[in-house]
């Protein structure tokens, strides 16, 4: 049977709402075994991440054409309704007919008996006149709810989280962040400056002409690729002439000031992207424990470095909170913890269904048993620098906060506005905190502290 890209996006779906793979898993499986052409692998994604980034809003919507309630439908017809909806409501540019043609077939060959169900609900939702935000605002409308669902509706987060975000930023800068949370993530590379320089790599990727990239906007290792492409596949890459990184990523490990000679520790550190970082900038003469609690993990670490030729970085296993180092002496520590994610939400778009607010609890007790674990460990005089790629207080400032409190007087907060282009000088407050509607980096926290 011919492949297309809406069944393959379908059986990806299916997984993930029916057997709770995760998305970015289940897509690069179902693209990697699939004969699908490059064009319609960027729409099976598109429809795959797009489903899942505005279920909360696209059920609102179905809802109101569907008599019963979408919970009492079958699973595989529920797929392919909300997948339906979520292109006739948020992709423009795909022909209504060509979606409930697919659809009325998916539903023919995987649930007969609803095949008349899709074509009329999909058909009503297709008569309707109004836009997609008018059709929101009508169902808004409709519900008594508060403002923080509404806006969750909105723009397809839950409630609880709405109400986290907002209670940290205000309505209306929670509203941009959110929005922005929803936009395609741009691909950035860290050039990796042992091999390379950016301004080589610009020049020979315009005379290649097989890729087209531009200078990162906040940092100097940076390159911002504009092409449709899989960086992965070249042969520069594979020869470890950059690393897929996010650009508020790369602020990171210069915050260590890692100079060549010292002995660094990166306490949670797979894949590697920052520990490659921090041997990139000692120039590959430090001495660098790169651990992970997870063995499939530290193997990351390894092939990381293997491919960028760094032979600086020892990658361990081992659970930050309890590192067998007696006599080690670290001059650097980075703890780039493990978070709720919430700022990547552009990338793994089903986080905002896993995640729980007793989740942000769990984490952050564990970040200040690995913050504090570091300072313990740090030599005097040395740096800890903690960060996350999440957007809450609960799992940044206060995680730093209540650190400090326990090393009162051993140790303290540093400035870090000398380390950050002067653009996000005004983001730093008890650290820097980077959100996707600034500069269109993912979020982040970043802090530095040092031991007295
Ligand atoms: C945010 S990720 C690190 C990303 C990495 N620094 C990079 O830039 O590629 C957090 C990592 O912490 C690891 N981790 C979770 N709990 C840990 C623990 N108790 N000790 C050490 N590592 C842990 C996770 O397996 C995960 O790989």
């Amino acid at each position: 049977m011919k492949q297309t890209a809406r069944a393959v996006a379908f059986q990806t779906l299916s997984r993930v709402y029916q057997d709770g793979a995760y998305t970015n898993v289940a897509l690069q499986h179902a693209l990697s075994t699939s004969n699908l052409a490059p064009r319609d692998k960027g729409l099976c994604t598109e429809l795959v991440y797009g489903t899942i980034r505005r279920q909360i809003t696209v059920d609102a919507l179905l809802q109101s054409y569907v008599k019963r309630r979408l919970s009492d439908l079958d699973p595989e017809v529920l797929t392919i309704l909300r997948m339906s909806v979520y292109q006739l409501a948020f992709l423009a540019r795909v022909p209504a007919y060509a979606v409930i043609d697919e659809a009325v077939e998916l539903a023919k060959r995987h649930v007969r008996s609803a095949s008349g169900l899709v074509n009329g609900v999909l058909r009503s939702f297709g008569r309707d006149d109004l836009s997609t935000d008018e059709k929101i605002d009508r169902v808004i409308g409709q519900k008594r709810v508060d403002d923080a669902t509404r806006l969750g509706i909105r723009y397809g987060y839950p409630t609880w989280m709405v109400k986290r975000f907002v209670k940290a930023y205000g309505f209306d800068r929670a509203s941009a962040i959110l929005q922005a949370c929803n936009e395609p993530a741009p691909l950035t590379i860290r050039v990796n400056t042992l091999k390379t320089s950016v301004e080589t790599m610009t020049v020979e990727m315009g005379q290649s002409g097989a890729i087209e990239v531009g200078a990162g906007r906040l940092s100097p290792y940076a390159l911002t690729v504009h092409s449709t492409v899989d960086v992965e596949t070249f042969e520069w890459y594979q020869q470890g002439y950059g690393t897929v990184q996010d650009e508020g990523a790369m602020l990171i490990a210069p915050l260590l000031h890692p100079a060549p000679g010292e002995h660094i520790l990166d306490m949670c550190a797979a894949p590697g992207g920052k520990t490659t970082h921090i041997a990139e900038l000692q120039e590959d003469r430090g001495y660098i424990d790169a651990y992970d609690v997870y063995l499939q993990k530290v193997k990351t670490i390894q092939a990381a470095a293997r491919r960028l030729g760094l032979q600086s970085i020892t990658s361990r296993l081992g659970d930050g909170r309890d590192l067998k180092i007696a006599g080690k002496v670290y001059d650097a520590i980075l703890v780039d913890a493990p978070c709720s994610g919430l700022g990547v939400m552009r990338r793994r778009p089903d986080i905002r269904h896993r995640r729980t607010a007793s989740d942000i609890t769990a984490l952050s007790k564990l970040q200040v048993e690995l913050l504090g674990a570091a300072c313990r460990v740090v030599r005097s005089g040395g740096i800890v620098v903690y960060a996350t790629c999440t957007l809450l207080p609960e799992e940044n400032e206060q995680v730093v906060q209540t650190v400090l409190n326990e090393f009162a007087g051993t140790m303290t907060l540093e400035d870090i506005s000398a380390d950050v282009p002067a653009l996000l000088r005004d983001d730093i407050q008890d650290g820097l905190v980077l959100t996707p509607e600034r500069f269109g980096t993912d979020g982040f926290y970043m802090a530095r502290l040092r031991k007295k």
